[in-house]
């Protein structure tokens, strides 16, 4: 059964916070999102340049409406803006006995209000006592506990005093703002503190508090412990923060997707490279072109999630001759290239879409034949390696490819090097997939 998370709060036209937020996060958990929309933002990455209320009576309808007919397992409050939209919410919301997560969102990242100074007695009245749990960052549990808070210690008594003066049943008060070197959340929850860890990641923010209380709402829904919830929230968040898409000017937005995007497309390389490595491995003359250190077949993530060469799958222990025939030496995994992930990771950086890359042998032939079929080929040649690049650990091959890329200023299907002491030359085959790399390949030696 389908569960349903209702959000009640405002609009961010630029889809970074706000309601576009929070049902981002709810689809990401495969919960069915409600929403009640308090007030509509003229919104982007930078500012906030209009707002416009929703007459309370319809926000509270919105909540009836759902409430009544579809049922809510779960809410949370983002953006109540005025103290008639609080008196509503919290009237309406009492008639039904769904757990209620509350955002006290007070100001936008960009720095505009969004809540107004007169309703701010409502909110800490009105909405904080129904709360299961309140989810402030510093400024907020600041304002809603009076105290100035400048370590975990401030935190940990913000949050016991949401709690115990202001009758909310639990509180998180959220380290990003803190200036320490991890993100450190501290929980209060029946009589007792917690601390949820994640390092601190440089990252996209917009939307990080509405993402957050949202993923909290969603997993209450999916029936999990307050605990586990906040637990699983703080884990989505971090890598919504780290994999956010650099998009306008100002605070680019997390990216809630993340957390179902990287495991669906981790299962669509590694299936998608596994065909193509049982079609590489029965081409009969392959033997002929395998390097004396062996051959690997990369495939990388999408551009976005592709940032170390763990987000790149390749061959464990390369692919071998073996007797007649080739084999690969263990089976697919994402960290098994070295040298290959490097490639493509470079190559990436100028052309996102090619994602795979496979070396073979070299020989001057096949570079004749590469030309010939129009294949573009590009080279580097490592004498020519700057001193300052060989003292880098790891970093020829990128030098090597942004080297050939630049050199014929356009995006080459091969390239290769003649090799130096102690390095066997190679040529490395290109392509958007596996199929389509082995396609070249198939062109280029059958
Ligand atoms: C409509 C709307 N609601 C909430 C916010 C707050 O989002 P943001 O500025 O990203 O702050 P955090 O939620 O991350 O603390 C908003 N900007 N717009
Ligand atoms: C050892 C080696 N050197 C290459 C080069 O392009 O110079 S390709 C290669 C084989 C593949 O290595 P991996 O399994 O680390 O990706």
């Amino acid at each position: 059964m389908i569960r349903k998370a209702l959000t009640i709060a405002g609009s961010d036209s630029g889809g970074g916070a706000g309601i576009e937020a929070d049902l981002k996060t709810y689809s990401a958990f495969g919960v069915h999102g409600l929403v009640a929309i308090t007030s509509v933002t003229a919104q982007n990455t930078q500012e906030v340049r209009a707002i416009h209320d929703v007459d309370p009576e319809v926000v509270a309808k919105q909540i009836e409406a759902v409430a009544d007919d579809i049922g809510v397992d779960a809410a949370k409050t983002g953006m109540l803006s005025n103290a008639e939209i609080i008196k509503a919410v919290a009237k309406t919301v009492k008639k039904y006995s769904f757990p209620l997560v509350v955002d006290p969102v007070m100001i936008a990242k960009s720095g505009a209000p969004l809540l107004r100074e007169d309703a701010m007695d409502a909110l800490i009245e009105k909405i904080i006592p129904l709360a299961k749990v309140v989810t402030p960052n510093k400024p907020e549990a600041e304002k809603l506990s009076g105290i100035r808070i400048e370590n975990l210690e401030d935190a940990r008594k913000a949050a016991k005093i949401i709690v115990e003066e202001l009758g909310a049943e639990s509180a998180i008060v959220k380290g990003g703002h803190l200036g320490l070197s991890e993100a450190v959340d501290v929980f209060y929850f029946n009589g007792e503190f917690k601390e949820y860890r994640a390092p601190f990641v440089d990252g996209c923010t917009h939307g990080t508090g509405c993402s957050f209380s949202a993923a909290i709402a969603a997993n209450l829904a999916k029936g999990k412990e307050l605990e586990e919830a906040v637990r699983i929230a703080k884990e989505f968040i971090t890598m919504g923060i780290y994999y956010g898409a650099k998009i306008g000017y100002g605070h680019c937005p997390v990216n809630q997707n993340a957390w179902i995007e990287i495991p669906a497309e981790k299962w669509r390389v590694y299936e998608s490279l596994r065909n193509a490595i049982k079609e590489l491995v029965a081409i009969e003359n392959l033997p002929q072109y395998v390097p004396e250190v062996g051959m690997n077949f990369v495939y990388a993530l999408p551009r976005l999630y592709a940032r170390s060469k763990d987000d790149v799958a390749g061959v464990k222990g390369r692919i071998v001759k073996f007797g007649s025939a080739v084999k690969p030496v263990g089976g697919v995994e994402f960290g098994a290239s070295d040298h290959l992930a490097r490639a493509i990771l470079t190559y990436m950086n100028f052309f996102p879409e090619t994602r795979s890359v496979l070396n073979l042998k070299y020989s001057e032939e096949l570079i004749k034949k590469a030309s010939n079929l129009g294949l573009r080929v590009s080279f580097y040649d490592r004498r020519e390696e700057p001193e300052e690049i060989k003292a880098q650990e790891g970093g020829t091959i990128p030098w090597g490819i942004r080297t050939a890329i630049e050199r014929i200023n356009g995006k080459p299907d091969i390239i290769y090097h003649l090799g130096n002491w102690g390095k066997e030359a190679m040529i490395l085959i290109f392509g958007e997939t596996p199929q389509v790399v082995l396609r070249k390949l198939k062109m280029l030696i059958e």
